[in-house]
């Protein structure tokens, strides 16, 4: 198992893990990892046995730097947690490559519909990833990136560019969806999301939501809607991903990744382990591959 993951990173010419800055890299102190259980269908990805429990498991006979490795890592389904290792990590994340991962590249990308209420959203089953953040984290510059079109979804400098559920068809097999931002105060009513009715609609009934990217702008220190929003779908049980975007900028002298540690050190009093997370950027193409990956691995795995 870990050679044939680790000769797929290699093939995909990713760096190995240890590249991460050593700001990002995990500490003993690090929360247990586990993802919320997919709705309906069992459970999905979860801690290692040892992480969940907090009992000795397989892991028992393991380094101390092992063990810390399968707590704060992202272990996906069909991969032994004790099995793991640095290089099968994703660079720029906690996410571990596992066995469902593959197909990940887009071959090509239609706009199907815009919808003003979460009840006119397709309903062909098909899996889907909500792009979900505030006004100008860069939802659709995300979208645009991973989909390698600059027009496809349409951005903005100025917030509240996006106001309607678009649901963009990926290789005629599965959606992205672009959402309007939350945290708009300035917006005139008329433009302004109802998130109530639109959390209750979207959220809590969409069953072929795969998982939640929760967008968050690492050239920022950490935002309280942000904290809300991932807490919130954290009690709801609802898989998300924590996606770092703006990975290129500085902000009064604060790097990105202090900002991202920040986040994660704010996030950890309220979730007893930590999601996955990755870094990216629209304008350097950062963690656009890497994303689309770990993307592929959670779809196949919803899929099967
Ligand atoms: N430097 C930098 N700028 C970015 C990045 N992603 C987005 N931006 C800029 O941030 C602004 C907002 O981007 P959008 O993609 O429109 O953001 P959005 O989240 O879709 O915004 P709303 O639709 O208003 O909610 C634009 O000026 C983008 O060019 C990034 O990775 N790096
Ligand atoms: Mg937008």
């Amino acid at each position: 198992m870990a050679v044939a993951l680790r000769n797929r990173l290699f093939a995909l010419q990713l760096h190995p893990a240890s590249l991460l800055h050593p700001s990002l890299r995990p500490s003993p102190h690090a929360p247990l990892f586990s993802l919320p259980a997919r709705r309906r269908r069992g459970p999905c990805f979860h801690a290692s046995a040892a992480a969940a429990s907090g009992a000795a498991g397989p892991a028992a006979s393991a380094s101390d730097a092992a063990r810390i490795f399968q707590k704060v890592f992202f272990v996906p389904p069909g991969v032994d947690p004790a099995e793991v290792s640095e290089d099968m990590v994703l660079p720029g994340s906690n996410i571990v490559v596992g066995p469902y991962a593959g197909h990940a590249q887009i071959k090509e990308v239609e706009f199907l519909k815009s919808s003003g209420r979460a009840k006119d959203c397709p309903k062909d089953g098909r899996p889907e990833f909500a792009i979900l953040g505030r006004s100008n984290v860069g939802k659709s510059s995300l979208i645009n990136a991973l989909v390698r079109k600059k027009e496809v979804a349409l951005t903005s400098k100025k917030p509240g560019k996006t106001q309607l559920i678009n649901h963009f068809l990926v290789n005629k097999s599965w959606y992205i969806v672009d959402l309007p931002g939350y945290g708009f105060a300035k917006a005139p009513g008329s433009v302004r999301m109802d998130w109530s009715a639109f959390t209750k609609g979207y959220f809590l009934n969409r069953d072929t939501l795969v998982a939640v990217l929760l967008l968050i702008d690492a050239s920022v220190p950490p935002q309280k809607t942000d904290l809300d929003c991932a807490n919130w779908l954290g009690r709801n049980k609802i898989p998300l991903t924590l996606v770092f975007t703006k990975c290129d900028k500085m902000k009064r002298g604060k790097r990105p990744d202090e900002n991202i540690r920040s986040f994660q050190e704010v996030i950890r009093e309220n979730y007893r382990a930590h999601p996955p997370w990755i870094m990216t950027s629209s304008v350097t193409g950062l963690g656009r591959d890497e994303l689309l990956l770990h993307m592929s691995q959670l779809r196949n795995y919803w899929d099967q």
